[in-house]
């Protein structure tokens, strides 16, 4: 009976279990306290309004991002873009209330998509390019009137309107480099950066870091970043006038130095016949100089669809006689050597895209072959082909293709080798490629100049760490307390 008894005060199972469930309950609760207190915030999103009022056209891109993680690269995405209805702002000169007017529908469509409760802390931006830069230059009191409009009406709404501006092209094409690298997650991680090369309708820009450039030998073109602890020297140049649609006017001024009636431009299909205003052509800053004297009132816009000569009348819109530095593009610009991958965007992906260029592995023999066919498609066969698309761009993708050609190999320097680097791209995961993204970036200081600092372990393997130290622990107690209870019930009775 004695013994029996004896047995049941030495059997350790009854304290062992009792051991074993609130140890059970102290880990489960420890890793959830310990879990749950260190979970990333919940997805709460802040949101950014760019207006990019581009020479053509406007658009309007919402950016999110997530509310705790403002400098983490990557994290900024686009997640609406509206396409203003009408030309740019700059084209409202004349009656400049347009201009504001033009933009309410985009607005109101970004007051639905933005979250009533983020209106009022939203940052809103509106940044102009090369249309409002040649109206500034040409008349820069009709240039103020549109930009008043154009405030009056984003006042009214209730966003944290940061003001509308002119871009500077340095800007413009630095704010684009930005955009590719920061979406391409290139600036966070260090890696040689993506070059940028945005084709616009009134002014183009060029932008990459070449290591043989320090920025000395033409400083104008130099732009210095610190981010995320690095620092990089970017050559970038924009070209007033060089965009598709002042390129084009430079080749029409170039073919109309006579005041001819008819010009048979070799850049247009053969049976194309428009009528084209003197005064239209040469109401550009980029041409108004050379308008020639007793023009009539229009001449006779007609194609013969020859790419060989179109791309002779295309050179001739370039000055390649004069470089006073070590190495230039053209018109006497500075430009280092190019360097890396560069992505193309705007008008180049557009018209390459048209063409069905995009792929950069096609010599460019066979690219100059395929431009040159469509040149030659008659205008009728052409539109036949194409009955979903804007006949004005129909009419100007010849013209367009010879000119990317030529801007690209004659313009930049770009060869046979360095032309398989070029990415002809509209977005870059999900986000457009354009200057706005980065533009946002840099006046919210969302990129940091030194690298954010990271806790030593991500959240998946601060998870796993906690719980098996905890089950350890959990063992190494259970395991003492076996070894315990075992010496106790060995040791010898004392009678
Ligand atoms: N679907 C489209 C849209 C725009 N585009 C062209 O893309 C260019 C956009 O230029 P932009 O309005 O941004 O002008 P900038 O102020 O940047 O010089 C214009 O030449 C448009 O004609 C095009 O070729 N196809
Ligand atoms: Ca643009």
């Amino acid at each position: 009976m004695s013994a029996q008894r004896e047995m049941k005060e030495k059997n350790p199972w009854p304290v062992t279990i009792i051991i074993i469930v609130i140890g059970v309950i102290v880990i489960v609760a420890l890793v959830t306290v310990a879990v749950l207190q260190n979970m990333p915030l919940s997805q709460k999103y802040k949101y950014g309004i760019v207006l990019d009022a581009g020479s053509s056209h406007t658009a309007l891109y919402i950016y999110e991002w997530p509310a705790e993680k403002d400098n983490n690269t990557g994290r900024v995405q686009q997640t609406h873009v509206c396409k203003v209805q009408g030309p740019g702002i700059s084209s409202y000169a004349s009656e400049p209330w347009k201009a504001g007017e033009s933009l309410m529908a985009c607005m109101q469509e970004a007051q639905q998509r933005v979250p009533g409760k983020r209106h009022l802390e939203t940052p809103l931006y509106l940044g102009a390019t090369a249309g409002m830069r040649l109206l500034n230059m040409e008349n820069s009191s009709a240039s103020d009137a549109v930009f008043r409009a154009v405030e009056r009406s984003l006042h009214t709404f209730p966003f944290n309107f940061q003001g509308a501006r002119i871009l500077s092209g340095q800007e413009e094409g630095a704010f684009g480099w930005v955009t590719v690298n920061y979406l391409a997650d290139r600036l966070e991680q260090g890696l040689e950066t993506t070059g940028a090369l945005d084709l616009g309708g009134a002014s183009t820009q060029i932008s990459f870091v070449s290591s043989n450039y320090d920025g000395s030998e033409s400083p104008s073109n130099s732009v210095t970043f610190r981010l995320y602890g690095n620092n990089y020297n970017l050559y970038t140049n924009s070209f007033l006038c060089y965009g598709k649609d002042q390129a084009m006017k430079l080749l029409l001024a170039q073919q109309t130095l006579l005041a001819p009636k008819t010009i048979v431009d070799p850049c247009f299909h053969p049976g194309y016949s428009e009528a084209v205003s003197y005064s239209g052509l040469y109401d550009s800053p980029c041409v108004s100089n050379r308008k020639p004297q007793g023009a009539p009132e229009a001449f006779n816009h007609t194609g013969s669809g020859n790419f060989l000569q179109c791309q002779d009348v295309v050179k001739s819109i370039f000055n390649f006689t004069y470089c006073k530095y070590s190495h230039c593009s053209f018109n006497g610009v500075f430009q280092p050597l190019l360097q890396g991958h560069f992505g193309a965007f705007s008008a180049y992906y557009f018209v390459m895209d048209f063409l069905n260029l995009t792929d950069t592995s096609i010599p460019l023999t066979k690219v100059k072959e395929v431009i040159s066919s469509y040149c030659a498609t008659p205008w009728d066969e052409v539109k036949r082909q194409h009955p979903g698309v804007k006949v004005k761009y129909l009419a100007e993708y010849c013209f367009a293709g010879a000119y990317i050609l030529t801007l690209l190999t004659e313009g930049y320097n770009f060869t046979s080798d360095s032309y398989t680097q070029i990415e002809f791209i509209k977005k870059i995961k999900g986000s457009d490629a354009g200057w706005t993204l980065g533009y946002m970036l840099n006046l919210t200081n969302m990129i940091p100049a030194e690298a954010p600092d990271s806790p030593p372990l991500p959240y998946a393997g601060y998870v796993s760490f906690v719980t098996v130290m905890a089950v350890l622990l959990f063992v190494l107690v259970i395991v003492s307390t076996r070894r315990f209870w075992l010496r106790c019930s060995k040791r010898p009775q004392i009678v």
